[in-house]
């Protein structure tokens, strides 16, 4: 992006159009659009022998930020952080030069939705995962910022969550750069926005809301502590991480460390409703010898399934969640 680009309207890209980078020379073949956001519009498409990420706007400005960005980012970034950036370039058509930078696909479900088919100890154990990738990003000396499910997604075959748009990293000791209302302390009046890792702890408590409020709420006159703590009572899938929710929210955490280890004993110590993780195992990074044993401990007929009492079931299903919950963890630590 060497050239001071002018405003003019909207870069529309069409599936299977080629653009081709005016300064590298790499070609892209459109897939299809993934989203828009403030800053331009990210399509799927073809190049460089894989799917990548496109993202083009129709000015230089903020897409120059968000390339510093990975480009700064790229030095401490570890393989489950942001999409990898691969290169920022040019698109010269009739309409004008517009500015693009190429990153990594990331296939993955968006984080609402997937929790959404899942048993409510899945959010501990995507937030588990999260909060190890916020502590390296810490330790880098960078605060995410702007943290909500839009800029989460879950991949499968193991189940990992990711986070997309670096718009909003901010540099440790800076002012917060871009964030949402319902994530930020400084809306609720219960912290400030200064890009510290607790600002992003704040935001993940918030996550835990939204599981339970997926259409979220506004603040009132009430106390923003009290009302959020009575409405986390109020949901039951969210109910049981109460504690971590409330140190979140307080900032009470040194580190990102210090919350997840918080919320893996509160894992391993509560026991969710059974139904839900028993079918979604299928799905996840589970070995066959555990599919064999859970199989096992199975009644394959459907008479003697029947004579099981309700508590042995529960029983059984408590035991699998657990084994699971320490599998996972084994993956994830
Ligand atoms: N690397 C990626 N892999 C897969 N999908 C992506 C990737 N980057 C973005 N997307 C998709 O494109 C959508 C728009 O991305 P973008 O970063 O522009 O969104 P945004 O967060 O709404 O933007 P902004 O914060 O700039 O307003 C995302 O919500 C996501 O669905």
């Amino acid at each position: 992006m060497r050239d001071s680009i002018s405003k003019k309207q909207e870069c529309k890209l069409l599936p299977n159009q080629r653009i081709v980078g005016r300064w590298q020379r790499n070609s892209y073949r459109i897939i299809r659009e993934l989203g828009y956001g403030a800053t331009g519009t990210v399509y799927l498409a073809e190049g460089r022998g894989e799917l990548v990420a496109l993202k083009i706007a129709s000015d230089s400005m903020s897409i120059t930020s968000e390339v510093n960005v990975f480009r700064q980012f790229s030095k401490v970034q570890g393989p489950s952080l942001g999409p990898s950036f691969y290169e920022a370039d040019d698109y010269v058509s009739a309409g004008g030069v517009y500015p693009f930078y190429v990153m990594e696909y990331i296939n993955g479900q968006p984080f609402l939705p997937f929790l959404r088919q899942r048993g409510a100890e899945w959010t501990g154990i995507l937030i588990v995962q999260l909060l190890k990738d916020l502590h390296q990003l810490h330790k880098a000396g960078w605060v995410f910022g702007d943290l909500k499910p839009e800029n989460l997604l879950v991949t499968e075959n193991p189940n990992c969550v990711r986070w997309l748009d670096v718009g909003g990293m901010t540099i440790q000791g800076r002012a917060i750069k871009e964030y949402t209302e319902f994530f930020d302390r400084g809306y609720w009046g219960l912290g400030n926005r200064k890009a510290e890792p607790s600002y992003d702890l704040f935001s993940v408590s918030m996550l835990f809301m939204n599981r339970g409020y997926p259409s979220r709420f506004e603040k009132t006159q009430e106390k923003s502590f009290t009302r959020l703590m009575t409405k986390f009572r109020q949901k039951d899938v969210i109910r049981p991480f109460e504690p971590v929710f409330r140190r979140g929210i307080e900032g009470k955490y040194k580190d990102a460390l210090d919350m997840r280890s918080d919320l893996i004993q509160l894992l391993h110590g509560t026991t969710f409703t059974p139904k839900v993780s028993i079918s979604v195992k299928p799905k996840t990074n589970i070995t066959r010898r555990e599919q064999k044993k859970i199989k096992q401990q199975q009644p394959s007929n459907p008479k003697k399934r029947r004579s099981l009492g309700v508590l042995e079931s529960m029983l059984v299903a408590s035991f699998i969640l657990v084994v699971y919950i320490l599998y996972l963890f084994g993956q994830t630590m």
